[in-house]
């Protein structure tokens, strides 16, 4: 009989047999979540002899959920994540421009998961567009609750939008508004608990897993309360907290404006000689120019949704897409967790048993670490190094690479399961 993950004290404890839900997704979310439940399954029944199982758990969703009860995000399902604690997903469709809001953004509101952590590693082989993939090794904190996916926003010519663009004319003095009578409004909330609690996860996250540096991306120059005052938050929240764990660069800017740029730079060197984490900042434009030129000036990266976004697309394209992008939504306080892919539901290509499936697998080794069960986990990574080496690969990696041998979603599962230990 499975039973349930308890978190006592911010510590997650796994019982051998755990009862953990999952979300199947739209589109390609079947061939995929099929191809990761057997990985996960075998990867444990090897790592422990059969002592320790996953007992699954199905929870609806999206379009199943829809045609089976109505509702496309039931409350039966948030209930029953709340109360197991971990989940793991498939992704699930957003309708663009109307229609409903999106049920990822709202699992992730609803059960507070306010960091999106999305780590980007190189895998040997794996096909990318620049010269040295294996620069790359960062983990992207996203905030996961605020920003313009609060879902804030009034379509134009509404009564609603009139409203608004008259108390901003009337009440707040805005003039800048270019077209008032065509414009559509949306809203951004940044708030100093949603970034601190984010900013402080990336931190714990870059002493507990060895990283040198923190970096905060916003575009602060242009969004000053919201994106400036997460950077200034971010700050606080590393110098008051961590005290000397960390060096920041509003230390570095203090010395600079006391003593000079050498003194400055002399306390950073020293800082790095002593092992403290180097808490930065960047812009988020030159950031993306910055990742591609110089990836190994950046470990760990805490940002808002938006830049979070599309920060994990743009940084996955350099280690082989997002085929192979994994990802996990997480309360650090209460311990709830939901792994899923970074990726989509792919529709063109759903039912053909085609796309690959490394997505939601690595994201089910994240949630392997996280329940502590780091042996399967490892037979996972080691087994997808090996597979990746050998060539033998799905067809995202099978177009872009000379000599490979392309198999199907279920076919890279079954190699995976194949060159485990
Ligand atoms: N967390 C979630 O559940 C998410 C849901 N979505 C939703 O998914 C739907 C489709 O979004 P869309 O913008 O098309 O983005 P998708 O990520 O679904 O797909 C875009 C492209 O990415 C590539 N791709 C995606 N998944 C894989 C995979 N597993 N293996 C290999 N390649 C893959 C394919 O590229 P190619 O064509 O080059 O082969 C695909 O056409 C929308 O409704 C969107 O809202 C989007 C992101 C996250
Ligand atoms: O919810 C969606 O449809 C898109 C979400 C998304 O792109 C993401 O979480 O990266
Ligand atoms: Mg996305």
């Amino acid at each position: 009989m499975g039973e349930k993950i308890t978190v006592e004290n911010g510590v997650v404890q796994t019982p051998n047999k755990p009862i953990i839900p999952f979300i199947e997704g739209d589109g390609t979310g079947p061939d995929i979540w099929a191809a990761a439940s057997r990985v996960l399954d075998a990867a444990v029944e090897k790592a422990y002899n059969g002592e320790k199982e996953i007992e699954w758990k199905e929870v609806l969703a999206g379009e199943k959920a829809f045609n089976q009860t109505g509702e496309w995000l039931p409350q039966e399902t948030l209930d029953v994540i709340r109360d197991y604690k971990i989940a793991i997903k498939g992704p699930l469709t957003t309708p663009i421009g109307g229609g409903f809001r999106s049920l990822n953004v709202a699992l992730r509101q609803e059960l507070d998961l306010y960091t999106c952590l999305r780590p980007v590693r190189y895998f040997d082989g794996v096909p990318s567009p620049v010269k040295h993939p294996e620069h790359v090794d960062m983990a992207i904190f996203r905030e996961n609750t605020e920003d313009i996916y609060a879902g804030i926003e009034w379509q134009e010519g509404s009564d609603e939008v009139k409203k608004v663009v008259q108390f901003l004319q009337d009440e707040m003095g805005v003039d800048k508004i270019r077209f008032p009578e065509t414009s559509g409004i949306g809203i951004k909330p940044v708030s100093a608990e949603g970034t601190k609690r984010l900013v402080r996860s990336s931190i714990q996250y870059a002493i507990d897993h060895g990283y040198k540096n923190v970096t905060l991306v916003h575009k602060g120059n242009i969004m000053k309360f919201t994106e400036g005052a997460f950077k200034q938050w971010g700050y606080e929240v590393a110098e008051e907290e961590f005290g000397d764990k960390v060096f920041t660069w509003a230390e570095y800017d203090r010395i600079v404006e006391k003593d000079g740029k050498d003194a400055a730079n002399k306390a950073q060197a020293d800082a790095e000689a002593a092992g403290k984490i180097i808490v930065k900042d960047s812009i988020a434009d030159i950031f993306l120019q910055q990742i591609l030129t110089r990836p190994k000036e950046h470990s760990v990266v805490a940002t808002m949704n938006l830049n979070g976004d599309y920060i994990s697309d743009a940084l996955a394209a350099q280690v082989g897409g997002i085929g192979i992008a994994p990802g996990a939504n997480i309360n650090y306080d209460t311990g709830h967790a939901i792994f899923e892919a970074t990726h989509g539901t792919a529709p063109k290509y759903a039912g053909l048993d085609k796309v690959n499936p490394s997505s939601v697998i690595l994201s089910g080794v994240l949630m392997l670490e996280h329940l502590g069960w780091t042996e399967a986990a490892k037979l996972i990574t080691d087994s997808m190094e090996k597979t990746i080496s050998s060539k033998v690969v799905t067809y995202d990696f099978a177009r872009l690479m000379d000599g490979a041998k392309e198999v199907k979603c279920s076919g890279f599962a079954d190699e995976l399961i194949k060159n485990m230990g």
